[in-house]
């Protein structure tokens, strides 16, 4: 397995598990099944609803022997909903609570959009708190407290653009370890890479599949599918692989890590084997080709009419 080391010395397995839409009574079997497969991380977060099951399956792989809490890397994610200073750490400590552990290896704050405390998910202007409301560097010294009361060893963003990295870096007194992404052959976003490059951030690639997974209602009519893209497919060919495995092989050759999510038990272990792939320059060359800024998770649901939040991707 390959690892990428932090600044702060902590080692993340480049490939991890994801769970957001695992179901309920499959997601516990399937951590069970990455972990006797040979992973070593797991990507959770507290608004996929099942961290609890996920906390019962860890409970009973530490008690069979199957891994030691020590070699597991296990991520989190506070929700829009508790970014006041009050809540991010009682937030935490329900996912720790749920997860059954001790502490995290990862903390993100989700997304850079807060909603008032009893929202679950704001589809109303008046249901969101504006940047003023809930400053963002709040938020983060809340998770700096996290990090230095030990409740995390690591912790950092998810779906933050160039500019909201850039002025994080410029307030926090610990600079984020990760940003956690949507990055696959139809998404490189190479200039967030190379500043993250640039500042020892690793990015993680999340919907790294094409998240062919998500309700309707989140999908485009003409929404691509990855896992049947042409130039993936040849290249998949070639190596004699499946196109899934060419999709996450891309990852760890672009130095970032990556999450494919799946409960299924022979394609949990086939997205592992990728790391077995050795991707050419040629075939790179050909991926290059196929950027063209496409988001699966594109966020507008988000935008709504008069609320606080336009463009989240750019602002
Ligand atoms: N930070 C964020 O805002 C954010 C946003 C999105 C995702 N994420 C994280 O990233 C993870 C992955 O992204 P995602 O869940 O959106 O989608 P994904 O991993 O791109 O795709 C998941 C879909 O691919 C299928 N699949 C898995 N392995 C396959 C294989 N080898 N061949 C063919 N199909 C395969 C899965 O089905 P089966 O389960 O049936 O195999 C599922 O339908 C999430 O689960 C979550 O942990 C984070
Ligand atoms: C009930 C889950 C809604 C999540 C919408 C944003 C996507 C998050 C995946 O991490």
């Amino acid at each position: 397995m390959k690892f990428y080391t932090l600044k702060n010395d902590q080692k993340l397995p480049a490939i991890g598990l994801g769970t957001w839409k695992s179901e309920p009574g499959k997601v516990g079997e399937a951590v069970i099944e990455a972990i006797k497969s040979g992973y070593r991380h797991i990507d959770c977060a507290a608004v996929y609803g099942n961290e609890a099951e996920v906390g019962e399956a860890l409970k009973t792989a530490f008690a069979q022997g199957l891994v030691a809490r020590e070699d597991l890397w296990i991520t989190s994610k506070l929700w829009n909903n508790a970014h006041e200073s009050d809540k991010v750490i009682p937030a935490l400590q329900k996912t720790l609570k749920d997860l059954q552990l001790d502490y995290l290896d990862l903390y993100l704050i989700h997304w850079p959009v807060a909603f008032k405390a009893d929202v679950g998910f704001a589809s109303k202007a008046d249901e969101f708190l504006t940047p003023e409301e809930a400053p963002i560097i709040e938020t983060w010294k809340k998770m700096e407290e996290a990090y230095n009361k030990g409740f995390v060893k690591s912790i950092g963003v998810s779906n933050f653009s160039l500019k909201k990295l850039k002025s994080l870096l410029v307030d926090a007194t610990l600079p984020p370890e990760v940003n956690q992404v949507e990055l696959h052959p139809l998404l490189h976003q190479e200039e967030l890479l190379e500043f993250c490059n640039n500042n020892s951030i690793i990015l993680t690639g999340y919907s790294p599949l094409g998240s062919g997974d998500r309700s309707q209602e989140m999908k485009k009519d003409d929404e691509p599918n990855l896992l049947e893209n042409e130039v993936i497919s040849k290249i998949a060919k070639a190596h004699d692989c499946s196109p899934a495995q060419v999709l996450i092989s891309w990852h760890l050759s672009r130095g970032t890590s990556v999450i494919p999510k799946s409960t299924n038990p022979k394609r949990i272990k086939e997205n592992l084997d990728s790391y077995k792939i050795e991707l050419t320059e040629k075939d790179l060359q050909q991926i290059k080709t196929l950027d063209k800024g496409y988001r699966y998770v594109d966020a507008t649901f988000f935008e709504v009419p008069g609320g606080p939040y336009k463009n989240i991707y750019d602002e």
